[in-house]
């Protein structure tokens, strides 16, 4: 059997540190009840000594959320330990979790004590919380940057003190992955006291490397990890929990290890911490980003299609994700354009499907992401498409508050390009009188319809025209993300089928 390496979710207290995010008791609880479901081992709930507010929720965390351990932070002052076990001692597993800084820096120049009367500080408040609390979390702040013979020194003193887990934070991301690795194991060869407690690491991110610095400590004997949902945390942040959780379980074989995590309940729980906090996750993000388990270059997605395996290392399911989304771009291949159509229930000959696929490049390379929607538009069209006596090549515009329109439009005919300008009382109409000129056929509009397919600023517009021409009704359909271009292609359209019809 596998290491069982111990989640302590830290969400509600450096979390919560992030300028912005602070929480209710209300939003601290429903987050924790949500952590409790997603398995944590610990949740450290708030630093009660900091707020009235705060003490009320954390005390509410403890007495109301079942399964984990609830812990409270407090600095090495016994009125701060007095008000921290005052919030958890309601809890089925209260943890006094006591921090002091260990390196000269922050000795000097933040406690302005020296090392020994630090120690002595130390081991009081481990003393002083034990008298408490069976379970007492000891962390030696800023232990990266401590002089380790002292840190050594600070460990001990602390087990021997009573302290059940030990945590060394890299308080300002400063390690890097080896070296925070051999600190770990180099402890642990240091001080044999530590085989007596649990093993912890608390790492931040302020050189991106907190997840990677705390798989380097669990990969050298580390038992209990401190992390945030989505990585959330004091400036770059804390180590992430989804991340660390599934890099364990991804790689199970290579780091010996495992979590009790239900990782199905992943997603839930990062939309809800981004939705209290108020703060977006990058769509980036390793496994809860939107784009997380988004392909959309056409080999990925024809790999995709053919076996998952072949681009995704975790199944979007296993962290509670619906499924993996192909996006269709300009960078999209046939297989993933295929694909879609069949979802949407088109059934297109091979001739078809070509000029839906060109179209289709030819929208995608002026519009992000082709939705759904478009796509049903884009198919529409072709398929109702009349034979084009005239295709529509491009257009450009000179208009403004101040100046009469004027249009130049290009129109292709049997493989001849024909270029036109002409004014007009607004934009289209002069675009129109533009295509009439060309066509040497006058027509009258007789309705005109222009609607957003789709949502967000680069929607793709659909035109709709009704054009009397020689005595008849023609109507005329066209899409673009430029209005004005689907303008042109409706009216051409329209033009078209009078073609159609007259031959
Ligand atoms: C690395 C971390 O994330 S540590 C946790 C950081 N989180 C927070 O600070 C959020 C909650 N903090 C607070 O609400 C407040 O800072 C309080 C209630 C803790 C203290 O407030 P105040 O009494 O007004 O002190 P203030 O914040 O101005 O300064 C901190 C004091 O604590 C001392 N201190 C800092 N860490 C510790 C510690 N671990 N143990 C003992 N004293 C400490 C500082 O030296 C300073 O003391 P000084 O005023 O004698 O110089
Ligand atoms: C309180 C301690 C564990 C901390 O948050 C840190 O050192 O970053
Ligand atoms: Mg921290």
């Amino acid at each position: 059997m596998s290491r069982k390496i111990h989640i302590f979710d830290t969400t509600l207290r450096d979390g919560e540190q992030v300028p912005g995010a602070k929480l209710n008791r209300r939003q601290k609880l429903e987050i924790a009840e949500q952590l409790a479901k997603l398995g944590v081992d610990v949740i450290e709930a708030g630093f009660p000594c900091s707020s009235p507010e705060d003490l009320q929720a954390v005390r509410s965390v403890a007495e109301q959320v079942k399964g984990p351990v609830i812990a409270g932070l407090a600095r090495a002052v016994p009125q701060d330990i007095d008000i921290a076990w005052e919030a958890v001692q309601k809890a089925e597993r209260p943890r006094i979790h006591v921090f002091l800084g260990s390196s000269d820096i922050h000795l000097q120049k933040k406690l302005r004590q020296d090392r020994e009367s630090a120690l002595q500080r130390a081991v009081d408040a481990v003393r002083y919380a034990k008298k408490y609390c069976e379970d007492v979390e000891y962390s030696t702040e800023d232990a990266s940057r401590s002089d380790f013979e002292y840190l050594c020194r600070v460990v001990d003193a602390c087990i021997q003190a009573g302290a059940t887990v030990i945590n060394i934070p890299d308080t300002v991301g400063y390690a890097i992955p080896d070296q925070f690795g051999e600190l770990i194991l180099k402890l642990k060869e240091t001080v044999p006291a530590l085989d007596r407690v649990r093993l912890s690491v608390h790492c931040h991110n302020d050189l991106g490397l907190a997840v990677a610095n705390t798989l380097a400590a669990v990969r050298n004997g580390a038992e209990q990890v401190e992390c945030t949902i989505n990585g959330v945390g004091e400036r770059a942040g804390n180590a992430s929990l989804e991340e660390i959780v599934m890099a364990i379980r991804t790689r199970e074989a290579f780091f010996d290890a495992h979590t009790d995590i239900r990782t199905t309940e992943i997603y839930r729980t990062s939309r809800m911490v981004s939705r209290l906090m108020n703060i977006p996750v990058q769509p980036n993000k390793a496994i809860v980003g939107a784009n997380a388990f988004a392909h959309s270059s056409g080999i990925h997605q024809d790999g995709i299609l053919k076996d998952r395996s072949t681009y995704e290392i975790i199944r979007p399911e296993d962290v509670g994700i619906k499924a993996h989304t192909l996006v269709l771009t300009a960078r999209s291949g046939r297989a993933a354009l295929r694909h879609r159509l069949k979802e949407l229930g088109y059934d297109l000959t091979p001739e078809q499907f070509e000029r839906v696929h060109q179209r289709f490049l030819n929208v995608a390379d002026r519009k992000k992401e082709i939705s759904s929607q478009d796509l049903n538009s884009i198919v529409e069209i072709e398929l109702s498409k009349v034979p084009e006596t005239y295709t529509f090549e491009s257009l450009q515009i000179m208009s403004g508050s101040t100046m009469t329109p004027l249009a130049s439009v290009t129109l292709m005919k049997e493989g001849t390009a024909f270029t036109d300008a002409a004014t007009g009382n607004g934009p289209v109409n002069a675009v129109f009188n533009c295509i009439e000129r060309i066509i040497g056929q006058q027509g009258t509009l007789r309705d005109y319809d222009l609607k957003a397919v789709t949502m967000g600023k680069d929607a793709l517009g659909e035109a709709m025209v009704r054009v009397e021409i020689g005595g008849a009704i023609y109507s005329g359909i066209g899409t673009s993300p430029d209005v004005i271009e689907a303008s042109a292609r409706a009216y051409v359209n329209a033009f078209n089928r009078f073609f159609a019809n007259s031959h």
